[in-house]
Parts: C-alpha cells; structure tokens; sequence
C-alpha cells in the first residue's frame, strides 16, 4: 500500500501534511510516532473512514482513494481499532459471524453459507484460542481476549493486508505473546500487516520495516535496526 501527499486538516489542525509513504507487501510493517502525530488519521484515511483533503492512496496497483470503507474492504483490507470493535452483548460465535453478515438479500439468500462460516469461525477462534468462550458474551472476556476476538473478526473477511491500531495497548504481556505470534504466523502465511504500536519492544522485534511519523508525516524509514539509532527519531519522541 502506498500514499502520494495525503493530508487532512480538522480546523486548524494539521492531522496529515502531505504524507507519502510505501509498505511493503508480505512483510510486518509498523507504523510509529508520538502522541497526534497522526497515525490513527493515517488509518482512517487508508480505510474510508474519513476523506482525506489531498493526495492518493493505493493498494496492489488501484487506487482506493476515497471509495468507501466495504469497498475498501473488498479490495482485501481489514482493519482493527485501537479501543478495540466488538458487539459487547453479543455472544463471540455471533460477533464473527456478525463480522461477514451480508446486508443485501442476493446475501439474505446465501444463508446456505452460514454452516461453512461458523466453521470457519470456530476455526479462527481456535487459532486465537478463546475456542472455549465462542458461547459467552463478549463482555465478559478480557480486554487482551476482546482484541483477540476483534482480530478473529477481521480474518473472517480473509484480507490480504491488516491494519492493527495497538493491538497490545492495554494487554497483559501473555495474551501480549499470542497476539505476536499470530502475527507471525499469519504472515509466514502471506498475510501483510501494517501495524501502529507505541510498545517499542513489539515494535522492534515484530515488524520488517518501520516508518516514523511526525506531525503528519514520515520523517524516517528502514528495518528496526537502523530505526532506533536515527536521531530525527529519538528527537521527535523527546518533541526536540
Ligand atoms: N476528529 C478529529 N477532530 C479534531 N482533531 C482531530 C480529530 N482526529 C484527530 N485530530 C487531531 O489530529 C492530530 C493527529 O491525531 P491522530 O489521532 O491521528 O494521532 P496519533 O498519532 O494516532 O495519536 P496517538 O498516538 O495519541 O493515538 C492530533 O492533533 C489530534 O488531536
């Protein structure tokens, strides 16, 4: 996925200025930056959320400039959010089958489909191992099983590229462990991630590739190595 001179501007404020950047497919990229120097923008503008002022984003070659989100999502990304989307009052099992409800009635009809689904459901929750809990509200899991949950969902649509905003915020450092090996594992299996983390050890030792954003764009690039050496990073993080 890529970026040409993406901005976005709320009032007065400079979310995005001008952003072009490049992600490479099939590898773990990370997507890092202090507080508001607009990340989360960045996503939002990639997925159709919110319009973006100027510039293009493209994905595999197509531009996916402001389609809409199920567009985009058919295109073959899927996103999570940093406070974390799930149906609290719903059970897990209906949240991932939630996740792939088709509102349309050529859908309606393909209802023949929903066995194969919760298959693939149960298949999913069995690889985030919260199999046992695909009967309880969704309340009632923890936030790290709740990202879990909210990640199982994301795979239903089987996208080739997942946007994660902080999956490990907020998680303990066990369900922190699973979440980078599902990572890895679901990368070996040709899926690219582009990921916004502000755990710098996840960071470093998870992704291939890392791009720094500062007050709206990048300012440095490259393998984790060399990132946590440059100083228009660590001078960006200090706010110097
Ligand atoms: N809906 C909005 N309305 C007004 N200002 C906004 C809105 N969304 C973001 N901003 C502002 O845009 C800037 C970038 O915010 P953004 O959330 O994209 O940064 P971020 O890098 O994701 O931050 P964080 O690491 O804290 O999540 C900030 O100054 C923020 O206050």
């Amino acid at each position: 996925m890529a970026t040409v001179g993406l901005s976005k501007a709320f009032g007065g404020v400079t979310a995005l200025d001008s952003a072009t950047v490049t992600f490479h497919h099939g590898k773990v990229n990370a997507l890092i930056g202090p507080n508001g120097s607009g990340k989360t923008t960045f996503f939002n503008c990639v997925t159709g959320m919110i319009r973006p002022d100027a510039g293009r984003t493209t994905y595999r070659g197509r531009d996916i400039t402001r389609k809409p989100p199920h567009r985009i999502a058919r295109a073959g990304i899927g996103r999570s959010f940093q406070l974390c989307r799930v149906f609290p009052r719903m059970t897990v099992l209906d949240n991932l089958l939630a996740a792939v409800q088709p509102s349309s009635l050529a859908g309606q009809l393909a209802r023949a489909g929903r066995r194969e689904e919760t298959e693939r459901a149960r298949g999913w929750l069995s690889r985030m191992g919260i199999e046992h809990l695909e009967r309880a509200e969704a309340r009632q899991l923890s936030w790290g099983q709740q990202k879990l949950l909210e990640l199982a969902g994301v795979l239903m649509s089987e996208p080739e590229l997942i946007l994660l905003d902080e999956p490990a915020g907020g998680v303990n450092p066990a369900l922190i462990n699973r979440i980078c090996d599902l990572v890895r594992e679901l990368n070996a299996e040709g899926r690219t991630f582009l990921i916004v983390e502000h755990n710098m050890d996840l960071v470093m030792s998870l992704s291939d590739h890392v791009v720094v954003f500062d007050r709206g764009r990048p300012i440095a690039e490259g393998p984790p190595s060399v990132i946590q050496s440059d100083e228009r990073v660590l001078g960006a993080y200090l706010g110097v």
